[in-house]
Parts: structure tokens; C-alpha cells; sequence
């Protein structure tokens, strides 16, 4: 599975402010970029705290890439994925509608009676780890159906974690030109750091977007 990660950070590197509310950080282009991504991708990703944060559709905004994944014989969207150890996701969500297939990773402490909840919501739920989502356990079974290009939004908890385990192959970064500050307010990646074994970026891409900077990083393995 390739794995991509992509966030829009402001230049001291926020994802939110400490009120953990939606900021639009990218402007029009980079949304675009954002959605020509998401329609070049199998899945798309986020950690539950973005859903309890955002609640995003995670769908493609553009009818022509839409239509064009249907003439590919493709999902007009991609699936969902939201990792969410006990099931904290609402049934309300908007992730769960009907636009796109949702998968939830979970642990094996997922209470049963949420899991048959979102089961009847269609959702496929996938339980990896005692406590908390084993991703690699679970990108191996998202790849028995079909997942082969995983792309990841967010937030600094999930980014954290795949860092941590190894398993992010590309990493592109919206940086725009505003402070946000606070030291509750998430960062690109938050969990609880690293203190040696940093792992190491090749930077590959420049672009100036919007009135930003979009910054490409293949990560080696
Ligand atoms: N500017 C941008 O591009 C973006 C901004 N955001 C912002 O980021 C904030 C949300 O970020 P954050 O709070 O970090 O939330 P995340 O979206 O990273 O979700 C974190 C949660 O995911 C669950 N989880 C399940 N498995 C794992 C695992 N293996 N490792 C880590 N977490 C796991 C955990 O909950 P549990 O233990 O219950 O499973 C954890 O609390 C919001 O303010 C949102 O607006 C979000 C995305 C993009
Ligand atoms: N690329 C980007 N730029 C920003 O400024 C953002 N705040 C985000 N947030 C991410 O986009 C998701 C919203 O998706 P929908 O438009 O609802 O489909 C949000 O949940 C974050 O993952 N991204």
C-alpha cells in the first residue's frame, strides 16, 4: 500500500487553533490540490478526532474527477477511513452517509453494541489491537479490499502514530502564511514526539500556492 499524508499547517505549524475548531488554512488552489489528491486516491483518511472536530465529508467537490473515476469504472468517490479505537465516531456523522463506502478501524475493545450500530450503517468496521487500532494490522486487511493508495488529512494524533510505525511514504505540507499559536493547538504531527530516531524528509517539491507554500517530501523507508 502507498501511503500519503497530506495537512495545511500556518507557518508556526497549526493544523487548528487550541479550539480544535475547522480553520481554512489552504485557499481555493490548494483545496483543489487537495481534491485532485483525494480523487487520485483508493481511501481517504482521518484520525476520529478530526471527525469529532470537522466532521468532513472527505468526498471529491469536483463533478468532472467525479465522472472521470466512473469512466474508469471506479467508485465516483473514494472509500473512507476513519481509525477510531472505541468507536467515539456519532451515527450522525457525515462520514457515514451514503456518498462513499466508510471503514472504521477500531480495537478489540470496540463495544459490540457500537460496532453492530455502524455495521447497520453500513460501515465495515475493522478491529486491530487490544486497546487502540494496530495500523499496520489494518492497512494489511484494507489492502484485501482493494486499498492500495491510502491518501491521510489528518489530524497530528493519526500523522504522529504512522510516522512512528513506519508507514508514511509521502508526506506534502500546505504551509500558509498565518500564525495561529497556542500551546494546546494541534501540530502536523503531535502523539508524544520523538526524542531520537527523527525520522528524516527528502524535500523534493517547492510551489508557491494561494498565498502559501506547498512543500513535497518523499519519506524514505
Ligand atoms: N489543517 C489541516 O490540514 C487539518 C486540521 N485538522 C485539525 O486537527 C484537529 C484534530 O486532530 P487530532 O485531535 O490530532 O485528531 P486525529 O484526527 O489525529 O485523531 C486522533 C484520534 O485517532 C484515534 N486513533 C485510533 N487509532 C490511532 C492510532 N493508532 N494512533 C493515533 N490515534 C489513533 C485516537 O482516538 P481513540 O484512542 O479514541 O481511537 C486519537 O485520539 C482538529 O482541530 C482538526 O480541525 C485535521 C485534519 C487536517
Ligand atoms: N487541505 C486542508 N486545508 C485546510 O485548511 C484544512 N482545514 C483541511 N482540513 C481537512 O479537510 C477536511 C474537510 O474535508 P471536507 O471538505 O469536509 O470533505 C477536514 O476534516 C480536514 O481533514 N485540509
Amino acid at each position: 500500500m502507498h501511503v500519503r499524508v497530506n495537512a495545511a499547517i500556518s507557518a508556526d505549524g497549526k493544523l487548528s487553533s487550541r479550539r480544535r475548531e475547522q480553520i481554512a488554512i489552504s485557499g481555493d488552489d490548494d483545496f483543489d490540490r487537495v481534491d485532485r489528491l483525494r480523487a487520485e486516491s483508493d481511501a481517504v483518511m482521518v484520525g476520529v478526532g478530526t471527525i469529532l472536530a470537522d466532521d468532513p465529508s472527505l468526498t471529491i467537490d469536483s463533478a468532472d474527477r467525479r465522472e472521470n473515476r466512473r469512466e474508469k469504472g471506479l467508485a465516483e468517490n473514494p472509500a473512507r477511513v476513519v481509525a477510531d479505537s472505541h468507536i467515539r465516531t456519532p451515527p450522525n456523522a457525515t462520514v457515514l452517509d451514503d456518498s462513499a463506502e466508510t471503514y472504521l478501524l477500531v480495537s478489540e475493545a470496540a463495544p459490540s453494541d457500537f460496532v453492530a450500530q455502524m455495521e447497520e450503517q453500513d460501515a465495515t468496521v475493522i478491529a486491530t489491537g487490544e486497546n487502540r487500532a494496530d495500523l499496520a494490522g489494518a492497512f494489511d486487511e484494507l489492502q484485501s479490499h482493494g486499498i492500495e493508495r491510502l491518501f491521510v488529512e489528518g489530524g497530528g494524533e493519526i500523522i504522529f502514530s504512522l510516522f512512528e510505525e513506519g508507514l508514511v511514504d509521502r508526506l506534502s505540507v500546505f504551509v500558509g502564511s498565518v500564525v495561529i499559536g497556542g500551546r494546546d493547538a494541534p501540530t502536523l504531527s503531535d502523539g508524544d514526539g520523538f526524542v531520537e530516531d527523527f525520522p528524516q524528509l527528502d524535500l523534493e517539491r517547492v510551489e508557491r500556492v494561494d498565498s502559501g507554500v506547498v512543500l513535497e517530501y518523499d519519506v524514505p523507508a
